[in-house]
């Protein structure tokens, strides 16, 4: 049997799946690390850690499923975007590397909007967002100017655990797409937006497709994970460019929407000359040549589990939400807005935060689960409704991460979306998308979409229910409405958080 392996280097855990060339992922293994933040929206990780807990988890993914090391052809990674990592010129880490959910940049990003203008949307087709890689450059830059005198090369999260498994230095372009240096459609770094920065270009590394060889593995990591030095290293992509590989969102037409830390509506496009005008993020695909439009939720899991550790600590995912479908819609009139690290789509606000609007002496745990579940979907449907209104017809999206795991949440996506839901047999998306990057570059298939059709298994569907869908239609109006009453109030409460 030969194999090969997916590693998501997610936000709160580093996942590797062992995936056979029919598609079974027949063991997988996941390591977690912590995240730190040093100050009020500041959001880091230490990328020695990534590389660590990723060399612990693949050998601890060997010895588990027991297979001969020369039968894993090879592996590939997915991993969460937009975090900028620093290297001195021998290769070491100058500072830790600052996260797609770190919010400290807000001044940076209206002066890179200053000083592009319309050039940034025509060129990155993104607008300047605090999560994305050019403000937190220019953070350093204002803030630590010594580091970034000392920087030979910027790279991205997974990109860093690639160099420490190889080498070499790469980044893919669906994962450069994040970083607002990218000249999205021109697929090439942009010098007039390095340059309006005075950045050299050289502080970018090599462009290369997600499906490409970038190496095999050093002998020390093939020692120390208990595989073959001789084993294949493919780039990789951005976990949401993986997860709509692993979710088979290869298409026109096809849509998907992730829940893990954060939430993500993404739907395939493959016209290189649509400009959203920032509404939605516009990406380079894993695929070649392809696209994605798509729409984030900051704290989608992440809200559900701030809930969870915060008012139900010793209460596991699923007991905290067992008997959730027996609350109806509208959780008793009790209302969240999962603003909980500011948000992004459809609000590019790092300063507004949530609220439970509604609270009754009546509400229970179970009701305050449910509207945590409700208010995340109703974000989520946001960007669902972003892009039904640029033309393309959603009847039907696939649902994958953490939040996939959830019967009743599902049931909830197909009535508040009022499309189908499809659940896949693996979760797994992102990683599963790394694990068919490496298939496809081994040679196993002619394409992703003839992979797709061999590795990803429907499992069900949830039909959206017209009664709980006409009651959300409602609720969603109101839900509309929470963001522009309680902005004001968040911008007072700014000055109190500490
Ligand atoms: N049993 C469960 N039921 C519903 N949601 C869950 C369950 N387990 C985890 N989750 C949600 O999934 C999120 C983690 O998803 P995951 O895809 O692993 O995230 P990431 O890749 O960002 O680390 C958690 O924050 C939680 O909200
Ligand atoms: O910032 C974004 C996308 O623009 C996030 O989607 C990150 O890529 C990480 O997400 P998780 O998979 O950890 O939720």
């Amino acid at each position: 049997m030969k194999y090969v392996i997916g590693i998501d280097i997610g936000t709160s855990a580093v996942k590797s799946v062992l995936v056979s060339a029919e598609g079974r992922v027949v063991c997988e293994h996941s390591e977690s690390y912590p995240l730190h933040r040093p100050e009020p929206g500041w959001s880091e990780q230490n990328p020695e850690d990534w590389a660590e807990q990723t060399i612990i988890s693949l050998r601890k993914l060997m010895v588990k499923a027991k297979v001969d090391p020369s039968e894993v052809e090879g592996l590939s990674f997915s991993g969460q975007m937009h975090g900028l990592v620093l290297l001195g010129g021998n290769g070491q880490v100058l500072r830790p590397a600052i996260l797609w959910n770190d919010t400290r940049t807000t001044p940076q990003c209206r002066k890179i909007e200053d000083k592009l203008g319309s050039q940034l949307l025509d060129i990155a087709r993104n607008r300047a967002l605090e999560g994305f890689t050019l403000p937190k450059i220019l953070w350093v830059q204002e803030h630590e100017p010594e580091i970034l005198s000392q920087a030979e090369v910027f790279l991205l999260p997974k990109d860093y655990v690639r160099y420490r498994l190889t080498g070499s230095f790469a980044m893919d372009y669906s994962d450069a797409a994040g970083t607002l240096l990218l000249d999205v459609a021109g697929k090439a770094w942009s010098s007039e937006i390095a340059g309006a920065f005075d950045l050299p270009l050289s502080l970018c590394p090599q462009l290369v497709d997600s499906s490409d060889l970038t190496g095999t593995l050093l002998p020390e990591v093939a020692e120390a994970t208990g595989l073959l030095p001789s084993t294949k290293v493919f780039a990789g992509g951005a976990d949401n460019a993986c997860g709509a590989i692993g979710a088979g969102i290869l298409g026109e037409g096809k849509t998907m929407c992730s829940i893990g830390t954060s939430g993500v509506v993404l739907s395939y496009e493959n016209r290189k000359d649509i400009n959203p005008q920032g509404k939605m993020h516009f990406f380079n695909h894993g695929e070649k040549d392809a696209f994605y439009v798509m729409g984030v939720t900051l704290a989608a899991g992440h809200s559900l589990s701030w809930f969870k550790d915060t008012f139900a600590k010793d209460m596991s995912f699923d007991s905290l939400l067992e008997g959730i479908e027996s609350v109806p819609a509208g959780s008793g009139g009790l209302l969240f807005t999962p603003y909980i690290s500011g948000e992004r789509t459809p609000h590019p606000d790092a300063n507004i935060r949530g609220s439970f609007i509604g609270m009754d002496s009546g509400h229970t745990l179970k009701h305050f689960a449910r509207s945590v579940l409700e208010g995340i979907t109703f974000s989520l449907r946001e960007s669902i409704d972003i892009i039904r209104q640029s033309g393309k017809e959603i009847t039907e999206v696939t649902a994958i991460g953490g939040g996939a795991q959830n019967e009743a949440w599902l049931q909830m996506q197909a009535d508040i979306f009022n499309a189908e839901i499809v659940k896949l047999e693996s979760e797994q998306g992102p990683a599963l998308g790394a694990a068919m990057l490496a298939a496809y570059g081994c040679g196993w298939f002619t394409s992703l979409a003839q992979c797709a059709e061999a590795f990803i298994r429907p499992a069900k569907t949830y039909a959206p229910n017209r009664e709980q869908a006409d009651a959300y239609t409602e609720l969603f109006e109101i839900y509309q409405n929470v963001y522009g009453q309680t902005r004001g109030l968040n911008e007072r409460l700014a000055a109190f958080r500490q």
